[in-house]
C-alpha cells in the first residue's frame, strides 16, 4: 500500500479544533465512581496526532498524563494475541455488546463468556488469561514495559493513586470478576485478576505518548519512528476491527458513524484512533457522554476526521 502523505495542513487543523472547543471545555460528566478520576480539571483538553511519516503534531494539554484507563485494554490485548494467539477467542467473543461497559446482565445469559474484550468482563478475561506463568506483580511490569516499548518512551509509569483508589471502590467488577469464576471461566484466583486489571487501568500517558503506542496499528504492525515490529499487519488489521466495532462499547456504532475511525476509549476521557496507513491520534477530555465515552474527545475526532477525509469509510 502507497504510504499516504498527510495534509500539509495538520497543525492548522487541530489548532482550530482547539479554538472552536474552547467554549465547550467543561461539558459531559467527570468519572466520579472512581474517586481519583473525580479529581481532575475537567476544562483540560489535549490532543497529538502521530503519522505515519514520522510527524508529530500537538495542541493544548497534549504533554500532560492523565488516566488511560480502558484504552489499556489494547495493548493487553495485543499482549494475549502475541502470548496465545487465536486461542484467546475460546475465552473472549469479538462482538459488539450493546450494552454499557460494565454490564452484568449479558453475561448470565451467554454463560459467563464477555461479548468482547473491552467491556471490563472481557478485559477482565484478558488479565487473567495473561496472568499464566507469573505473579500479578511480574505481570504489571511486563505491561508497563510493553508499553514502554510500543511509545518508545521510558517514562511512562501506572498511577498508584488511581490504582489504590479504583481497588477500594471497584465492586462492579469485583462481582464481575467473581461471576465468571463460578462459571469455572477465570484461572486465577480474582484477587491477582482484579489487581493486574486495576494496575494496567491506571496508566498515565500524555496524548503524544499514546499516539506513539497506538502508531503501530496505523502501520501495519510496525512503529516507523523506531523499526519496533510488534504484530503482523493481520493482526494490527483484526485489533483495529475490534476497536472499530466495540471500541467505544454501545456507543461503538455512533462513533463509527461520525468519526469512521478505529478507536479507544477510557473513563479518564482519553480516546485513541487510528486512520490506518496515515496517522495515530490521541484526545484527552475528562467530560463523558452517556456512554462513558469522552464528549469533547469524541466531537475533536469527528472534526478531524471531516477536515482530512481519513474515514475509513472514504473520505
Ligand atoms: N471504560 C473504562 O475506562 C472503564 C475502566 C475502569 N477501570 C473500570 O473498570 O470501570
Amino acid at each position: 500500500m502507497p504510504e499516504q502523505q498527510a495534509p500539509q495542513d495538520l497543525q492548522a487543523i487541530i489548532d482550530d479544533i482547539y479554538r472552536e472547543l474552547t467554549p465547550r471545555l467543561g461539558e459531559g460528566k467527570v468519572a466520579d465512581y472512581i474517586p481519583q478520576l473525580a479529581r481532575v480539571d475537567s476544562r483540560r483538553f489535549g490532543m497529538a496526532i502521530v503519522t505515519t511519516s514520522g510527524q508529530i503534531y500537538r495542541v493544548g494539554d497534549a504533554e500532560v498524563p492523565f488516566s488511560i484507563q480502558s484504552i489499556s485494554k489494547v495493548f493487553t490485548l495485543t499482549l494475549a494475541l502475541g502470548k496465545h494467539g487465536e486461542n484467546i477467542w475460546h475465552r473472549v467473543g469479538r462482538e459488539p455488546s450493546g450494552s454499557a461497559f460494565n454490564s452484568i446482565v449479558q453475561l448470565e445469559h451467554e454463560g459467563g463468556k464477555p461479548r468482547n474484550p473491552f467491556i471490563n468482563a472481557g478485559a477482565i478475561t484478558i488479565s487473567d488469561l495473561i496472568l499464566a506463568g507469573h505473579t500479578p506483580k511480574e505481570l504489571i511490569g511486563e505491561i508497563v514495559q510493553f508499553v514502554r516499548y510500543l511509545a518508545d518512551d521510558d517514562n511512562i509509569v501506572i498511577d498508584h493513586e488511581v490504582a489504590r483508589s479504583e481497588t477500594a471502590t471497584g465492586f462492579r467488577n469485583v462481582a464481575l470478576a467473581n461471576f465468571m469464576r463460578s462459571y469455572g471461566r477465570l484461572d486465577h484466583p480474582a484477587e491477582h485478576v482484579l489487581g493486574v486489571y486495576f494496575h494496567h487501568c491506571a496508566l498515565a500517558m500524555t496524548c503524544v505518548q499514546l499516539a506513539k503506542a497506538g502508531l503501530f496499528l496505523a502501520a501495519g504492525g510496525a512503529n516507523p519512528l523506531t523499526g519496533h515490529s510488534v504484530v503482523s499487519r493481520q493482526r494490527a488489521r483484526r485489533i483495529n476491527a475490534l476497536m472499530l466495532t466495540c471500541g467505544h462499547y454501545d456507543g461503538s456504532g455512533d462513533f463509527a458513524y461520525r468519526v469512521g475511525l478505529p478507536g479507544k476509549s477510557g473513563v479518564g476521557g482519553g480516546i485513541m484512533a487510528v486512520a490506518p496507513g496515515r496517522a495515530s491520534i490521541a484526545v484527552w477530555s475528562p467530560g463523558l457522554n452517556e456512554n462513558g465515552n469522552s464528549l469533547l474527545g469524541s466531537l475533536a475526532l469527528e472534526m478531524l476526521a471531516a477536515r482530512t477525509g481519513w474515514s475509513v469509510f472514504g473520505p
